[in-house]
């Protein structure tokens, strides 16, 4: 194997590196300037200063706040790189690692149970020895229409997991395969297509079989009295029932993997933690399951694009040189709903197009929530860490024998084969009381204490040593539905901003737990990655308010057009917003996307970074407990419509539509003040550039004005959100002529 090819290699991006590095040079001579223009004035003598001291200082402060964080981004971009894998060159089957599944869903209301079935399949559709292949199902709603979900997946599995295998299906998710042309796999034989009829059939056949399950609501026979947050632990190794199906497998061709439900005991009176909590059960049932040293995990809406994924991520953990402190292997989240506008900039293009590629260049990005491959020891242990003994074991783990036996690598666990046992151990370790007194969620498996368990979790991998690297093919391996209405958008991003900030206001804050653990840049993009939403919202909500109402009252906040300094301030604006259009650019976006995003980070900072960081705030002082509102994962018609016509659904709750269109007032009527002043009063040399921001903001959030003046559909904002946002952005002025001016 010494002299074998490599399985991976990685491309620096040289010309990026170049314009990156040269541009945070220019860049930052420029803020430079900035700060010596603000401070010099702000020290002046008092009596000579022209200007009212606290809007001043409010600018000023917004104006290190941004940027300060752009200076931690300048990690992001300090050493972009990107990898091609060759699976063709990896080991024979029999040599490959087995690799656990670990699939998590939680409401069978916003998330379709077909869907959540359509990613068990494509799971257990991988290209990848079904033997060494093992499929686990976390059900937090503990919904039995999920379990029939299950038992209905495999019957169909039967015939579907052939079928792709022998014709060469790249779409093995049926859903998406049933939705697309008919090009996929067969070489077109009639043998083929009466094949794909016959399955399609048996597909429908799956679907209905849910419907009518769901319609009976939701309990195939079973009139057992629980809930989704009130169910004791139900655990089941998915088998074949002799009565239920019609073809048993007698070909290696027809072999399955296997599949195991898991529903956690949940109670009201216990915290569930969530995510991570769903995960690290699956993590422990697995180990006395089938104890893979390799785990995938997913989410319910996440299904597999590609079935290659397994062994391109292999190509890294096979890789003797880098596997002992690879943590995991990262695929980037794409989705199969974008639209051709992405209004709502639900790809994340900037995350996953952008900033991991140099997350990746320094160690690796951070777990990105869904689609990686980590090794389960990773988990469990520091990169580097000397053996316990069996009491610290038990202390860490928890007191079951048979899960401290699976903490031996290669152990192969066989509980299986005794039913009893089997039922009896999982159900003790998917129990409520097992993490009791154990280091579960603190320090083993995935971590609680923010509910992005995935940033956190990743940061302490980092912090113990574990690396990860990031992998991108063009075809996307894995493909989510992302979100497409404002509402849903909105409120998936206050949870994001609420459990990033708690990371950062935590004592693990990256600026100060990382330093002495991991290298400078690393920390910067951990504190980036904790702290944007609370460095973006204040300094936006200024920007928003204070040069308006000074403004209208005819006070200046910014250098003359005539003064040096004008260009200074000039040049900053431009050279930030151009570098953001060249990354987009460069990235296969649009002028159009460049705008979107723009868009839609301001009207993010404005609403869910300010509540999602008042949260976490609030949850630091113990004023609110945690809280986890799985995102809508059910498409409205009539809203989606509204998504493809690349038209902004303002059907959405006041506390985020209210604070926009009050800024928009805001903005219209200091718009209109500062016109009258430059025009009447010839004021433009001093007041141009706050007559300038206000323009800005106006056009950058037209749609809002649209929604407000020109719309008449659904979509529209309503006349009552307009009228409170009246009162809202009057409540502004008045404030701000007291307190400000
Ligand atoms: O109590 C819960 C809540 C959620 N989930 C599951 O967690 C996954 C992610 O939830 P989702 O509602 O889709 O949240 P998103 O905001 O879309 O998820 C993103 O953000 C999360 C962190 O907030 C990450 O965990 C996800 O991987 C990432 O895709 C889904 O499969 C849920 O079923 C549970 O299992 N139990
Ligand atoms: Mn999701």
């Amino acid at each position: 194997m010494e002299d074998a090819l490599p399985l991976h290699i990685r491309h620096v991006h040289k010309l990026s590196i170049v314009i990156n590095r040269s541009h945070a040079l220019i860049h930052s001579i420029a803020i430079a300037f900035l700060i010596y223009y603000r401070a010099s004035l702000l020290f002046q003598d008092p009596k000579t200063s022209a200007f009212p001291t606290l809007p001043w200082v409010l600018v000023f402060a917004s104006e290190l706040l941004l940027s300060f964080i752009w200076l931690l981004g300048v990690a992001y971009r300090w050493r972009p790189v990107s990898r091609t894998v060759f699976p063709e060159r990896l080991p024979d089957d029999d040599k490959l690692p087995p690799i656990d599944v670990l699939i998590c869903t939680a409401d069978p209301d916003r998330e379709p149970t077909v869907e959540v079935m359509n990613t068990v399949l494509s799971a257990m559709a991988l290209d990848y020895p079904p033997e060494k292949l093992h499929v686990y199902l976390s059900d937090d709603g503990g919904s039995p229409l999920t379990l029939h979900g299950m038992r209905q997946a495999w019957r169909f599995a039967r015939g579907w997991l052939p079928f792709c295998r022998r014709y060469g299906i790249a779409t093995r998710c049926p859903q998406a395969y049933f939705s697309a042309p008919e090009d996929d796999g067969g070489c077109g034989s009639s043998e083929f297509t009466t094949e794909r009829q016959k399955i399609k059939e048996r597909y429908k056949v799956f679907k209905d079989s849910i419907a009518k399950v769901r319609e009976r609501g939701g309990t195939a026979n079973d009139n057992r009295r629980i809930t989704a947050r009130d169910h004791p632990s139900v655990i089941e190794v998915i088998q074949d029932d002799q009565a239920n199906y019609d073809t048993v497998p007698t070909v290696d061709q027809d072999k399955m993997p296997l599949l195991v439900y898991v529903s956690r005991e949940k109670r009201p009176s216990h915290p569930h933690h969530f995510k991570a909590g769903a995960l690290n059960v699956l993590q422990r049932v697995s180990s006395v399951i089938s104890n893979s040293p390799y785990m995938l995990v997913l989410d319910c809406d996440m299904f597999c694009n590609d079935p290659t994924s397994a062994r391109q991520a292999m190509c890294f953990h096979l890789d003797s040189n880098i596997s002992p402190s690879l943590a995991f292997v990262q695929f980037p989240q794409r989705f199969h709903n974008i639209s051709k506008n992405d209004i709502y900039d639900s790809q994340l293009r900037s995350v996953f197009s952008t900033l991991w590629q140099g997350f990746d260049g320094l160690n690796g990005p951070v777990v990105s929530g869904t689609g990686f491959y980590i090794k389960r020891e990773s988990l469990r242990r520091s990169v580097i860490q000397e053996d316990l003994n069996l009491e610290e074991l038990k202390q860490s783990f928890g007191s079951s024998n048979e899960l401290i036996k699976s903490l031996r690598l290669n152990h192969k666990p066989n509980v299986i084969n005794s039913r009893d046992g089997l039922l009896k151990e999982t159900r003790f370790l998917a129990s409520i009381a097992y993490e009791h007194d154990t280091k579960w969620g603190k320090e083993v498996g995935f971590l609680y204490d923010s509910v992005t368990e995935d940033v956190f979790t990743g940061f302490m991998l980092r912090c113990k040593g574990w690396t990860s690297v990031y992998c991108d093919p063009l075809r996307p391996q894995f493909l989510g539905s992302g979100t497409t209405n404002l509402n849903d958008l909105l409120s998936q991003g206050t949870r994001w901003s609420s459990g990033l900030v708690e990371v950062g206001l935590s004592k693990f804050c990256p600026l100060i737990y990382g330093p002495p653990r991991i290298s400078l840049l690393e920390s910067m993009i951990y504190g980036e990655l904790t702290f944007f939403p609370l460095f973006y919202f204040f300094p936006l909500w200024c920007f928003a308010t204070i040069p308006q109402l000074c403004l209208l009252d005819g006070i200046t906040l910014y250098p003359k057009v005539s003064n040096p300094y004008f260009v200074i301030f000039v040049f900053i604006f431009l050279s930030a917003i151009s570098k953001h259009l060249q990354e987009v650019l460069t990235t296969g976006g649009s002028f159009q996307s460049w705008r979107n995003e723009q868009r839609i980070w301001m009207m993010k900072s404005i609403t869910n970074h300010l509540y999602g960081s008042l949260d976490a705030i609030m949850k630091r002082m113990g004023m609110r407990e945690a809280s986890f509102l799985p995102t809508n994962k059910v498409e409205d018609d009539e809203r989606a419509k509204l998504y493809q016509m690349g038209k902004f659904d303002f059907q959405t709750s006041n506390m985020f539509l209210v604070p926009m269109v009050a800024l928009i007032i805001l903005n219209m009527a200091s718009f209109i003040g500062g016109l009258f002043r430059v025009i009447f009063l010839g004021d433009w040399d001093r007041m141009f550039v706050q007559v300038f921001i206000s323009f800005y903001i106006l056009i950058m959030n037209f749609p809002i004005i649209e929604g407000v003046m020109i719309r008449k559909d659904k979509g529209r904002i309503r006349s009552s959100v307009t009228l409170l946002s009246v009162v809202f952005s009057c409540g502004i002025l008045f404030l701000g002529f007291i307190f400000l001016l």
